[in-house]
């Protein structure tokens, strides 16, 4: 077993921290898959509220220009999974995961299936993300039963859109990519695009991967890389103790980190990912949401030389953070003295930065008062507005999955 730090990183390949500059980045511009989204089926879609699309994609637009002016290379996800549907292994695979033969009945989805195989590539990406409903299904596909007693509006393929969250349905480690397992029955599917992305676009075609075929739930909102070979991984609504356990084991059985701290964070929606209340803005500090900065506590894990797992703790979360990554203390910028300020700007994101570079991070502009904080204590705030974005509730972070980024010194 490699107890050490993985070996370096080449310049284009991978991610091992949180805020080395970024180079290469995914992201999703939202599209019709919002369209889908009704006052009768956005709670189960998890989003707060009905976003205005066009100004959601102006807002998304100006955020992945942001990106591209300081130099970082933006890849959307709908192009690259347009350019995977070349190969029939994809196509198959995206379909496969679309159809959900037990809500459908053998007999609609297999009409259902020969009929996604008929189509071009962008019409297919089309109904991958956004979906399909009974009534948009051609006539001559499928006389069933469920056909005939479904509700025309109700979904034969259901829409993704938390799409627009990348960093959630995969997560990089080092040089290795982790298809995630996500929780919640909405999110599900999106695992079969970034899988089938990363399996058959050529770009990933030398990326080795990470986590396997395992099955126990971690989203990537909770996988924070705090340094070269230490991870924090926030364990509650989301990622599961065993999600944790099993990444763990997994990133130590290939070298890819020395400590991994699973972190509880309260299981409830404001607080669905560890990133929705500490995020990493410097090499040696961390935003984070005041209510739980005393509280954080963590369970240190760490392989055995006879290839075991290692479990201490429960011990404070800022001191094991820094033992672990080697420095004498994790600075914490917190948003503000003010509990129901700093309520407000945790639900709206403020805490959920995305880092380019050491001390310089895009943040939402609505959150005056922590991006002030961030500034007194000399981080370099890019603001963008997402009026919009916000209402799926998630940030910069959680609307972007780093591909690469430099080694911090
Ligand atoms: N890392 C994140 O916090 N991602 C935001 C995910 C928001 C999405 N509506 C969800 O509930 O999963």
């Amino acid at each position: 077993m490699n107890l050490q730090v993985p070996t370096p990183l080449s310049p284009l390949a991978g991610v091992d921290s949180e805020v080395g500059r970024l180079r290469s980045v995914l992201l999703h511009r939202p599209g019709s898959e919002l369209k889908r989204l009704t006052p009768r089926n956005n709670d189960q879609l998890l989003f707060d509220g009905i976003p205005w699309v066009d100004r959601a994609q102006d807002e998304h637009d100006a955020f992945a220009n942001l990106l591209r002016s300081r130099g970082v290379e933006v890849l959307l996800l709908t192009e690259l999974l347009t350019d995977t549907m070349v190969d029939e292994r994809a196509r198959t695979a995206g379909i496969h995961a679309a159809v959900e033969e037990h809500r459908l009945g053998l007999e609609l989805a297999d009409a259902l299936r020969s009929h996604l195989t008929s189509l071009p590539a962008d019409a297919l990406v089309d109904v991958l993300t956004s979906g399909m409903t009974f009534e948009e299904l051609p006539a001559s596909e499928g006389a069933s039963l469920v056909r005939r007693m479904r509700h025309p509006h109700d979904f034969a393929v259901t829409p993704l859109p938390n799409l627009l969250f990348t960093r959630d349905s995969s997560v990089w480690v080092a040089d290795r990519v982790a298809i995630t397992s996500l929780t919640m029955p909405a999110r599900r599917r999106e695992t079969s695009i970034t899988d089938v992305i990363y399996a058959y676009h050529p770009r990933f075609a030398s990326a080795g991967r990470a986590y396997g075929a395992h099955s126990a739930p971690v989203e990537g909102g909770d996988v924070l890389l705090l340094a070269p070979g230490v991870l924090a991984i926030g364990v509650g609504e989301r990622t599961t103790p065993a999600g944790a356990e099993s990444f763990a084991r997994s990133v130590f059985a290939d070298g890819l980190a020395h400590t991994v701290l699973a972190v509880p964070i309260e299981q409830r929606r404001a607080s669905m990912h560890l990133d929705t209340v500490c995020t990493m803005v410097d090499v040696d500090a961390v935003v984070m949401y005041p209510a739980i900065q005393d509280t954080l506590s963590a369970y240190p894990l760490r392989p055995t030389e006879e290839g075991g797992l290692a479990v201490a703790g429960p011990v404070p979360f800022l001191a094991a953070a820094a033992e672990a990554m080697g420095i004498e203390r994790l600075r914490v910028i917190d948003t503000g003295l003010d509990p129901v300020t700093a309520e407000r700007e945790q639900w709206d994101d403020g805490n959920n930065t995305l880092a380019l570079a050491p001390g310089v991070v895009v943040a939402y502009e609505r959150n005056v008062e922590t991006n002030t904080r961030l500034e007194e204590n000399g981080i370099e705030v890019l603001p963008i507005s997402g009026y919009e974005l916000g209402s799926g509730r998630g940030g910069p972070r959680c609307m972007s999955c780093p591909l690469s980024r430099d080694q911090i010194s």
